[in-house]
């Protein structure tokens, strides 16, 4: 399976926030998105999920263009960099509403278990984080898509998060962005730079230098 976002053009008021923008992730592969703050990643992650129009764009599945908002078609899961659960739910409610195994869960993340019977803003930030996280990537569809997983949540998850990641993208196209580059390359198979409103295929990681995302002599510190 692969997914192309091209040619996108998007303006916000008269002002171009993306322009002639290409994507490409496939299955089997994680594909990171790194770019500065503002650059368009998470507008890139809404125009996939079809959450945000912009001016144009094309977007094809295997070739084949998807004209309808890719989430009608529930192929697609979205963590969006906020919460989006509920306070008030129950723990062992959400994972029912999300058709993802709690007992599998609890059996991973034993710490996890004693929140089963709680509300959701009864667990801490990154807790709350890390759950959203483990439901989106374990929900069942085809497509992935994640806004900055790694924020807020501890060096030893986020080392669980990648490990996740390496695990369902096995079956998946994942798509991710996030400002802790070292962990976006270290779990990326492919890497895009958002620089100047558009995508740049990066192929070495010297060009994240080069395009002044990174300063001169970071990656060898
Ligand atoms: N609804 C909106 N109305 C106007 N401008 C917007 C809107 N949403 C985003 N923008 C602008 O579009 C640009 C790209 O925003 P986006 O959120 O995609 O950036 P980002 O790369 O994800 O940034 P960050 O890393 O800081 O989260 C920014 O300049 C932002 O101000």
């Amino acid at each position: 399976m692969v997914l192309e976002l091209d040619n996108v053009e998007l303006y916000f008021k008269r002002k171009r926030i993306l322009g002639s923008t290409y994507l490409r992730a496939e299955k089997g592969k994680v594909t990171g998105i790194l770019g500065r703050n503002g650059s368009g990643k998470s507008c890139i992650l809404n125009i996939i999920f079809g959450s945000l129009s912009p001016k144009y764009k094309l977007l094809r599945i295997n070739g084949t263009h998807i004209l309808k908002a890719l989430f009608l078609s529930k192929t697609v899961a979205f963590l969006p960099q906020h919460d989006f659960i509920p306070n008030r739910k129950k723990i062992i409610s959400i994972f029912n509403l999300f058709k993802v195994n709690w007992v599998e869960f609890a059996k991973a993340f034993p710490e996890f278990y004693k929140f089963k019977d709680k509300h959701f803003n009864q667990l801490s930030g990154g807790e709350r984080r890390f759950i959203e996280i483990y439901l989106i990537l374990k929900k069942h569809c085809d497509i992935v898509l994640l806004d900055e997983p790694f924020n807020g949540i501890s060096p030893l998850m986020i080392e669980h998060v990648k490990t996740l990641i390496n695990e369902e993208k096995q079956n998946k196209i994942i798509i991710i962005t996030d400002h802790r580059y070292n962990d976006v390359i270290d779990v990326s198979d492919n890497l895009y730079l958002i620089f100047n409103g558009t995508s740049k295929s990066i192929k070495n990681l010297e060009e994240l230098e080069t395009y002044n995302y990174l300063s001169m002599g970071t990656l060898n510190q």
